[in-house]
């Protein structure tokens, strides 16, 4: 996998400030160059919302974060960059000049990357002296989160190019797709666009209001289309005999007066006040920074809940996501020991998520288990049993838990665990994790588990190596100094 090891973002607004969120999480320096008085403090707060929605994203171990710098000067900004992305206003005039005075002042190895929602990359790169490094990557808003990126050269763009940019994304956790022809707007605002005409006729022509139609596309086929799109969705609605039929079936309705596509409604002052009337009703006051985070949220529910789809194997955006998290195991698996070793170590943070929280309004059970297995491999990492000690082939397997749930931890609070070692030897390893509220320190649940050191191919339990005991039986010395916690060796039933 190549990497990018130094970012610069030209205009900071709200994709910049996105694709700056998604380099600094990613562990990447960035340097940022944008003339907005309050540059600073948007971006910033475009990096507080993707550090909240990271929190509920992933427990997977992310890089520390990388490095922020504002530039008074573009060339100040670009000049060590190896990719340098362009997020200003959709102008073609103050695209072609940006893009230009980034051409010479950028590594000559450097890609040039714009975020333009439709404009050609020929027409971008037409004053460039190495436009052969130009190249479309236009994002989905929020940048943070939503991982695909359109790439699309122009004329003078090589291949070179659009193969180095198609390597540096999964790295980033983000899935790029080369859309092969240049053409405006590419694919998804060509899609995104067809809908919004007609979204605007609907409106114009008073058949509903904007949260009618809203209603329509979220309870129904928007949630389609999170996991399956348009096509596969249209393949399983032929029934049984597929595409075929659908084409078959609905073929002929293209042909009838279904849509407005072609005629471009008037934005007069009157529809631009009856559409901003209805839409404020709609936020019923929610601010636009309240609509992120709940929209962050939603997302990371979506996103986490596709992990788990086709069985466990992840699927769409969900088996991205599973997949960026391997990566971050492997290369984060190298846990730091935690500043005070001779405490109960402190080994998890992270948020109730929206996909943890269960009728009672609460964090359900099962996750309570995956926040302390999450505790107990954060352990392990911590003694050396990583990833690629568990593919050359053994592992800690858990076979005993007592969780005790003694508070409540309820959607977006933060929380985090800390582990104590009762007890080890060759083979066994016994725990007592804790869970606490982070604002308050107070405890929220515990969990007891006994784990065996095993040889998983041969499927039995087997004494762990010197490397690793070492480590174990050093933290247990220092743990056996602490008191026993309240409530260790507790049973179900068990009088106080
Ligand atoms: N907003 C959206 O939903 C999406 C926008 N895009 C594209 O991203 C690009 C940026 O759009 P937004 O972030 O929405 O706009 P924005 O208006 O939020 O941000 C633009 C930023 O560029 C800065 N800027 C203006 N001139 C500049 C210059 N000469 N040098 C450096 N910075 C400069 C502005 O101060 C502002 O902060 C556009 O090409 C747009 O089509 C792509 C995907 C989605
Ligand atoms: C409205 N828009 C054309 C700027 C939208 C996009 O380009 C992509 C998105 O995030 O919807």
């Amino acid at each position: 996998m190549t990497k990018i090891s130094k970012a610069a973002c030209i205009g900071g607004g709200v994709i910049g400030g996105g694709w700056i969120a998604r380099f600094l999480l990613a562990g990447i320096d960035v340097d940022v160059f944008d003339p907005h008085p309050e540059a600073s403090r948007i971006v910033g707060e475009v990096i507080a919302n993707a550090e909240k929605a990271y929190a509920m994203l992933t427990g997977a171990p992310l890089p520390p974060r990388g490095r922020l710098r504002f530039c008074q000067t573009l060339v100040e900004a670009v000049t060590d960059a190896d990719w340098i992305q362009e997020s200003v206003p959709e102008r073609l005039d103050l695209k072609r000049g940006v893009l230009t005075e980034i051409d010479a002042a950028a590594r000559p190895d450097a890609l040039i990357g714009s975020s333009t929602s439709g404009l050609l990359p020929t027409d971008l790169q037409r004053d460039m002296r190495h436009p052969e490094r130009l190249f479309v990557a236009h994002p989905y808003n929020p940048v943070y989160l939503l991982p695909l990126v359109e790439i699309v050269g122009g004329e003078k763009t090589s291949a070179a190019t659009i193969r180095a940019t198609m390597e540096r994304l999964p790295p980033i956790g983000m899935k790029g797709v080369h859309i092969a022809k240049e053409i405006e707007a590419f694919v998804g605002d060509r899609l995104l666009e067809a809908l919004w005409r007609e979204a605007l006729w609907l409106i114009h022509d008073d058949i509903c209001t904007v949260e009618t139609l809203d209603d329509v596309i979220r309870y129904s086929f928007g949630l389609r289309w999170a996991q399956m799109g348009l096509f596969q969705t249209y393949r399983i609605a032929g029934g049984e005999a597929g595409m075929r039929h659908f084409l078959a079936q609905f073929g002929p309705c293209l042909a009838w007066p279904w849509t407005k596509l072609t005629d471009v409604v008037d934005l007069d002052e009157a529809l631009i006040e009856k559409i901003g009337r209805q839409s404020d009703e709609q936020a019923a006051g929610l601010s636009i920074r309240e609509l992120e985070r709940i929209r962050d949220e939603n997302l990371v529910g979506i996103l986490q809940a596709l992990k788990g789809g086709d069985g466990g194997k992840g699927w769409g955006a969900g088996k991205l996501l599973k997949d960026f998290e391997r990566t971050l195991w492997a290369e984060g698996g190298g846990e730091a020991m935690p500043a005070d070793p001779s405490r109960p170590l402190r080994l998890v943070e992270t948020k109730v998520s929206p996909a943890w929280v269960d009728y009672n309004g609460h964090m359900t059970e099962h996750r309570y288990l995956q926040v302390f297995g999450d505790t107990s491999d954060a352990l392990l990492r911590l003694v050396g049993v990583d990833l690629a000690y568990v593919e050359a082939g053994h592992s800690y397997y858990t076979v005993e838990s007592h969780i005790r749930h003694l508070g409540e931890a309820k959607l977006g609070q933060a929380i985090h665990s800390a582990c104590q070692i009762l007890s080890a030897d060759e083979k066994r390893l016994h725990v007592f994790h804790t869970l606490h509220d982070t604002a308050t320190g107070e405890l929220i649940a515990t969990a007891e588990q006994m784990l065996l050191h095993v040889d998983s191919k041969a499927g039995k339990a087997v004494a762990a190596p010197a490397a690793v005991l070492d480590r174990v039986k050093a933290i247990a010395a220092s743990h056996a100094e602490l008191a026993l916690p309240e409530g260790a060796g507790r049973h179900v039933g068990q009088r106080r």
